[in-house]
């Protein structure tokens, strides 16, 4: 099968990460604040660190970008030291999945080293036919992460600029795709039985969902959207971003009023949104700019975008075009982003365009 090996290294990878995520949840948090304003936390820094040394491992000539960098760490002794003791504590219980990717990390020195190997621009160089880029978000939603709320591991492999291959580790997640959706506050810190799921798509191969467990690759089974028409578009579950400056409620409110929905959206930190639709326990994400200017970072999007593709979903801008990563490390332009099931998307594009435009 095409990307079999990437995709285990992923896996794997991200199942390894999400042990010292978990770990970190379980402590009282502190975050960092970066020059964006937006927070960072040891489990940042370390989930990127273990993630990229795997992709270093098995493949060493692809490019990766990634949200974080070391320099915090490098002049901070006490914070390196924290991050690091993590990083060792973090070892897959498989010893064969574990010297897959790898195996542990050697010295401080490496782990700056790995973290600071995700400054790739992306495509945004000359010659990019055929160039692979792996996306990586270590903690999407790390607002989420610090209230306990969702969060999610995000890894894509774009090939030409297009996400071939998406894995999103969601923690926080129920593993029963029939359980109700966990609403804000719903699950809390630790490690809940029953949450914590791996969601994963190939092009072409469909949506995977996977146990999130320690060890080597667990069975997956395949998932697919709830089919939604039209006509039952008033029962549709809605998501949207916790945090009203990432997108704007006040669109989404109108929008959901003009299709006759009855329920209030779900409001849901990460990609964990795209991993709910994928898995059928909502079913429109929507996520209208509340800042021309602010650029939405390949990232936060690419594995998302393939899960849910793969799952017989739609996702594109609020004009209905398909996202465009051609820029570099950030979407080509900021648009906002729509995602829907087949049966709806024409219908929803219509009454956002209708919104925009009154
Ligand atoms: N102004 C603005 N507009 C749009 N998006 C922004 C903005 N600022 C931040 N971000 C990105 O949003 C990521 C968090 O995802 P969500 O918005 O879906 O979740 S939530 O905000 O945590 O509720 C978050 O990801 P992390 O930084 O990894 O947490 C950001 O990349
Ligand atoms: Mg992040």
């Amino acid at each position: 099968m095409p990307y079999e090996t990437e995709l285990r290294t992923a896996l794997l990878a991200l199942q390894r990460a999400s042990l010292l995520t978990r770990r970190v949840a379980l402590t009282t948090l502190s975050s960092v604040t970066k020059s964006d304003r937006s927070p960072v936390t040891v489990g940042d820094f370390g989930a990127q660190a273990l993630v990229i040394s795997a992709l270093r491992h098995a493949f060493p000539d692809d490019a990766i970008v990634a949200e974080e960098d070391a320099a915090a760490l490098r002049d901070n002794e006490a914070l390196r030291g924290k991050v690091w003791d993590y990083v060792q504590g973090a070892g897959l219980s498989d010893e064969g999945a574990e010297s897959s990717i790898g195996g542990p990390l050697k010295s401080e020195r490496d782990m700056l080293d790995a973290i600071d190997g995700g400054a790739s621009e992306g495509f945004a160089s000359a010659g990019s036919q055929g160039r692979r880029v792996w996306a990586l978000d270590p903690i999407d939603g790390t607002k989420g992460f610090l209230r306990g709320g969702q969060y999610a591991i995000a890894l894509a492999l774009l090939v030409d600029a297009k996400p071939v291959l998406g894995v999103l580790a969601c923690p926080n997640l129920p593993q029963d795709a029939s359980a109700p959706i966990p609403t804000e506050h719903a699950h809390e810190k630790g490690e809940g039985e029953g949450y914590g799921v791996l969601v994963s798509a190939v092009a072409g191969q469909g949506t995977t969902v996977r146990v999130l467990g320690s060890g080597g690759v667990a069975e997956g089974k395949p998932t697919k959207m709830r089919e939604v028409g039209e006509a039952q578009i008033g029962s549709a579950v809605f998501c949207e971003s916790v945090e009203s400056g990432h997108s704007s409620h006040d669109h989404h409110a109108l929008i959901t009023q003009k299709l006759g929905v009855t329920s209030s959206p779900v409001r849901m930190d990460s990609q964990a949104k795209y991993a709910s639709l994928a898995m059928g326990l909502a079913d429109v994400y929507l996520r209208l700019p509340v800042s021309a200017s602010y650029q939405e970072k390949i990232w936060d999007h690419a594995a998302g975008e393939i899960v849910v593709k793969e799952a017989g979903g739609m996702v594109g801008d609020v004009q209905g075009r398909p996202l465009d990563w051609a820029q570099g490390r950030t979407l080509k332009e900021n648009k906002g982003v729509v995602v829907a099931g087949k049966g709806v998307w024409d219908m929803v594009i219509s009454a956002v365009k209708d919104v925009l435009a009154a």
